[in-house]
């Protein structure tokens, strides 16, 4: 079964189609990089996939339940880390994840283990007692991702989340992301390419709502290269959203 099943997905805001006729699967275990342009629908798909916003058209449906006809089956499959987190800046990082646990019902015996284990994962175990408000942009993006984190969930779906880091904590939370995969189906969207192709070996790239590419690394490197050599994924990019 797929985990994430996506057909002819369509969001229009007014007169203008932010995700056009979008199909796509991913399988148990599989990490899609999810990429495009600014404006490209991205954002806008995760917000359909995880039921925070309704489509125009088509379907999407997440562990076999369809999005829109069971919201609460599917966001208790879902971490979800939105372009900008959820985080309430008055609370310490220790507080806010066991308010999200319980808002996750993560069972109260196991719920501080269940914020230790996402904090060492996120390397947040030496700020847990500071007000989010004061941590710097990167430590306040990990917040975010350990949230998503919270209670083991087997969809994940992370906008943007190295956006703000610096280049070690984007390695460590790359390292993190690459080490999910097989337990947990990511759809990942960034703008940083390298990391997709350290991180994922399937690509979707998104021009002006629609698939301009949906392959594996492999395939699209192969497919796009010429008598050159082998084509990055900068440049299959590049060349696939000029217009
Ligand atoms: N609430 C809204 N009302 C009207 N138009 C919107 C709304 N949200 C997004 N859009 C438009 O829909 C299109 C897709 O936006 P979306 O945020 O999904 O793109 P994105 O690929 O996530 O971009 P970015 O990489 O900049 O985050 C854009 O043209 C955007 O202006």
């Amino acid at each position: 079964m797929a985990m994430i099943e996506v057909r002819q997905l369509t969001k229009r805001y007014r007169e203008r189609v932010a995700v056009d006729h979008l199909d796509f699967s991913l399988a148990e275990g599989e990490i899609l990089g999810f990429l495009g342009p600014n404006g490209a629908g991205k954002s806008t798909t995760m917000k359909l996939l995880t039921g925070f916003l309704p489509p125009s058209e088509g379907t999407a449906r997440v562990a076999g339940f369809d999005v829109f006809e069971h919201p609460l089956e599917v966001k208790r499959r879902i971490g979800y880390l939105p372009e900008t987190p959820p985080l309430y800046p008055e609370m310490t990082v220790v507080g806010y994840l066991r308010f999200v646990a319980r808002l996750k019902q993560v069972p109260g015996r196991g719920l501080n283990a269940e914020v230790e284990r996402v904090a060492g994962l996120t390397g947040l175990s030496d700020v847990m007692g500071r007000l989010i408000q004061n941590l710097s942009k990167g430590y306040q993006q990990r917040v975010g991702i350990a949230q998503a984190l919270l209670g083991s969930p087997p969809v994940l779906i992370l906008d943007e989340p190295t956006e703000g880091l610096d280049p070690s904590q984007r390695a460590e939370v790359r390292a993190l992301i690459k080490g999910l995969a097989g337990k947990h189906t990511v759809l990942l969207s960034t703008h940083i390419l390298p990391e997709v192709t350290m991180t994922c070996e399937k690509v979707l790239i998104l021009h002006q709502g629609r698939v301009v590419a949906y392959d594996t690394l492999r395939k699209l490197e192969r497919q796009h290269s010429g008598a050159d050599g082998k084509a990055s994924l900068e440049e299959i990019f590049i060349r696939l959203t000029a217009a």
